[in-house]
């Protein structure tokens, strides 16, 4: 749900467009859950000066969790983090040279004081921290906490407990 009249509660940023097709896939269960969020390309190396001010203005707007994903040396995250009290959530992006392996370990291994929150390396990585960001949110509202039940009981019940050929 990209947020037009309802308020605005994760924000989701990228290094980089070539990052989007991973990162799109963060959008999905806040679709399907009904959560509002926005995009935007934001960069630790290229754009400094909007990554500033994304971080120092996300509290005020209204921002509950931001969803952070980059390549490579990927300090998007663990700057983000530490611009903002916000719980931040890090997609490590699989990158061609090192199959992502130095995304997780540039969001990963954070120094004390200032976590983020990483997840796993590509599209399952984005879709999962779509699904935290909910998690997180369902805390302090009931109507999502119960959306959030009936989806994960959904899910449950899709699961076959016998393997097919088909
Ligand atoms: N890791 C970062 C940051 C950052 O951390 O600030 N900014 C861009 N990038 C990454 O560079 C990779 C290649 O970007 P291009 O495809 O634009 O060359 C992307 O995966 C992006 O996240």
């Amino acid at each position: 749900m990209k947020g037009a009249e309802v308020a605005i509660r994760v924000g989701i940023v990228m290094g980089s467009q070539s990052d989007w097709a991973t990162m799109r896939e963060a959008c999905a269960p806040l679709d399907e859950l009904e959560v509002a969020y926005e995009t935007r390309i934001v960069s630790a190396h290229r754009t400094p000066d909007r990554l500033w001010e994304y971080g120092r203005s996300a509290v005020e707007r209204g921002l509950k969790v931001i969803i952070a994903g980059a390549g490579g040396a990927a300090h998007l995250p663990g700057m983000m983090a530490s611009k903002t009290r916000l719980p931040v959530i890090g997609v490590p992006v699989e990158t061609r040279a090192l199959k992502g392996v130095d995304s997780l370990y540039s969001i990963v291994q954070m120094p004390r004081g200032f976590p983020v929150a990483t997840m796993a390396i590509g599209a399952s990585g984005a879709y999962n921290a779509g699904l935290m960001a909910v998690q997180i949110l369902a805390l302090s509202d009931a109507a999502l906490a119960e959306r959030l039940e009936r989806w994960r009981a959904a899910l449950s019940a899709s699961i076959p407990e016998e393997p097919s050929d088909a």
